[in-house]
This record gives C-alpha cells, structure tokens and sequence, in this order.
C-alpha cells in the first residue's frame, strides 16, 4: 500500500525445487522495480535457483539482512535440498526440502522476522509420499498457527473475482455429505471478516453458489439447497451480513453477475477455482484467511513439465508477493491506529 513500509521483508519459501516456483520468483525478483514490489527473501536450496536463473543470490545468516541486501540481490535463507536436483524431475528429498522451507517460512512470520509468508508451489502427491498428512499447505499453516482447519478459509483472488472453496481437497463423490450448515456459516464470517480487515472493504457483499444444478430448481434437483445452504444463509442475514444465495452456479460468474458481489462462496473446489484460473490464470493468488499471520501463494501448481524451459511467467507469484504485502500493511496500520487509541 503507498505511504506503508513493511518493518521486515517477506518471506518466501521456494516450493518442490523441481518445479517452477524458483523460476517464477527469481522473475518476480527481476522485476521488483518495475512492479513496485516489497522486499523479498526465498527460502530453499540455492541450487534450485541456480538451475534456472543466472542472477545475484545473497546468502542471509540473519533474515531481516534481506532489507538490505534485495536491492542488489535475491536474498536467500538456505535450506538443503541433499538430493539430485534437477527442473522437471521431483524426488522426495525436494518434497522434504520443500516441507522444511514452508515449516521455517511459517515459523518466520510467527516471529516476526518477516512481515507475511508467501508460499511456492508444492506437488501434493510428493508430500504425501514423505508423510505429510494435511491436504495441502492450508491446513498445514493454520495448525502451526493454532487455527481449526474450518476457521482457515482458502480464498482466490484476482483483480475482478473472489471465490472460496467450502470444501476443498476432497473427492468430489464426499462433497455432498460434506456440506453443513455450520462450516457454511463459519467460513462465511472468517471470510467477511477478513474482507474488512485485510481487504479493507468495509461492508462485503457475499453470494453462495448452489450445489446442484440451478441451484436446486425448488428442490426438484438435488435437496441440498433447500435444507442445507437456504438455512445457513437465511442465519447469516439474521446476523446483519450482507450475503443472498444460493445462486445457479453457471450464471453467476459473468462480467455483470461479478459487480454485485466482493466474494463467492462456493460448494466445492472446481466450482471456485475454474472461474478464477479462466479469468485470472497469470494474476490469481490463492490466500488464507483467518490466521494470524498473512499467507498467500500464487494459484498456480508446480508445473513440471516446464520447469527449467524458462517458459513459467511470474505474473501470479508477484500479485502474491503484492497482496502479501498490501494485507500485512493494513494490518499494521490497524494495529499503528488501535496503539495510537490506547
Ligand atoms: N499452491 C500450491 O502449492 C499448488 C500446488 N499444486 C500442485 O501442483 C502439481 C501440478 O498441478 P497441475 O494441476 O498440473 O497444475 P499446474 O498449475 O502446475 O499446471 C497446469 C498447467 O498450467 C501451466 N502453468 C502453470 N503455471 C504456469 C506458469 N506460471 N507459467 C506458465 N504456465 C504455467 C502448466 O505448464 C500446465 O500446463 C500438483 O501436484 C498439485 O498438487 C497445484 C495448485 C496449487
Ligand atoms: N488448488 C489449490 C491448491 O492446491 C493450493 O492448496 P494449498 O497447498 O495452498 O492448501
């Protein structure tokens, strides 16, 4: 946000060093001026930027250093990869890698050494084979946090949509017996909340998509509408928020459909990422609300198949590193205001 200086850099951790999230964050490096960026450090294996980028990479014995060293070059807090480290090809010691470098990242911000965590793309079947038990990075970073998983909410941004999967990395045959009126109304009121407090929009106005097809048509297709979402909406508009649905989920992404509302609050998670990887592919950023550190990552995933082609563009993680930076300086402001109140 102009007129905000963050008081430590942010903190990025690279993802599976196989992929393209050091390619994509050596780029946004590059264009730090050009793109009014905040300072940045990586986290991970040097030789994961090493392989895909010729630039000036900075090791950091201490991480706030990366003030002053990210004008000249990307700063970098190691973690070893010990394995073959080759773009294109994951292995599990980069899985291993990947998971330290997001478990220091969080541990970081937690602590203040940096403003806001911004984490790289990792593959999830590689975590799962070294034992990762979470869904995804998520869930993982709201349990360092002490947060429930229900109170983490996944949202995707771009500039001209907001969805939030209510369910998320789970077989799409679970969806159905998944859905509830409580997780509805809980993700429902982290997400307005954290439209106030991190987007800065003052009154949001939500939508709900349906699950079935339009929307139920009066409980003839499908009854979840009727007994499920119509209650948990009908409770949050007694609460004074203002959110309607459900909506038939096909209409309800167009230009026009898009100006009524600041976010929508889908039943699954294709149902809120196609929109957002058609309209915002190159500028989408996937965030995590409802945690006491500010988290982002870009919404794309590792991309192996291009890794180390220099193909990726970086356009998704530097509206990551840009939202990671606009949210922890609202925060800080609240936080400058509510001292300056005491
Ligand atoms: N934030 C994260 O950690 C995420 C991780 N993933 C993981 O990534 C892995 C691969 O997932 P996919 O579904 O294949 O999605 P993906 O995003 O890696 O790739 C989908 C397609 O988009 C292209 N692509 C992706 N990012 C690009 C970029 N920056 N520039 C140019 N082209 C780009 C790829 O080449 C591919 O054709 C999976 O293991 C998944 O778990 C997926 C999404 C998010
Ligand atoms: N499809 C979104 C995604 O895979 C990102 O998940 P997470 O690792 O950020 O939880």
């Amino acid at each position: 946000m102009p007129g905000v200086t963050l008081p430590f850099p942010i903190a990025v951790s690279l993802g599976d060093p196989a992929g393209i999230g050091p390619e994509v964050l050596a780029k946004a490096w590059d264009a730090r001026q050009a793109q009014h960026l905040p300072p940045f450090f990586a986290i991970g294996d040097r030789r994961a930027l090493a392989a895909v980028w010729s630039g000036p990479v900075e090791t950091l014995e201490d991480p706030r250093d990366a003030l002053s060293v990210f004008p000249r070059a990307l700063p970098l807090v190691q973690v070893d990869d010990p394995g073959d480290l080759v773009p294109g090809h994951p292995n599990l010691a980069g899985a291993r890698c990947a998971l330290d470098s997001l478990e220091l990242g969080v541990g970081l911000t937690r602590t203040a050494m940096a403003s806001a965590l911004v984490t790289g793309p990792v593959s999830k079947a590689q975590l799962y084979q070294i034992g990762f038990t979470y869904p995804g990075q998520t869930e993982f970073v709201a349990e360092r946090c002490g947060v429930a998983a229900a109170r983490a909410v996944m949202m995707l941004a771009g500039p001209s949509l907001r969805t939030v999967p209510l369910t998320v990395h789970v077989p799409l045959a679970d969806v159905p017996r998944l859905i509830c009126k409580e997780l509805i109304i809980t993700r429902a009121r982290v997400l307005c909340r954290a439209l106030q407090r991190d987007f800065g929009i003052e009154h949001p106005r939500l939508v709900v998509a349906g699950l079935n097809p339009h929307a139920g048509e009066n409980a003839t297709i499908g009854r979840e509408e009727a007994e499920i979402i119509i209650p948990a909406v009908a409770e949050l508009q007694a609460g004074g928020m203002n959110i309607v649905g459900p909506l038939a989920a096909d209409t309800m992404f167009h230009a026009a459909a898009r100006q009524h509302y600041d976010a929508a609050l889908c039943m699954y998670h294709d149902q809120a990422l196609i929109p957002i990887k058609t309209l915002h592919f190159d500028d989408g950023v996937n965030t995590t609300l409802g945690l006491p550190i500010v988290r982002t990552s870009p919404d794309h995933g590792t991309a192996f198949s291009i890794a180390g082609t220099g193909q990726a563009t970086p356009g998704a993680m530097i509206a990551a590193i840009r939202l990671a930076g606009e949210c922890a300086a609202r925060r800080l402001l609240a936080a400058n205001a509510a001292a300056a109140a005491a």
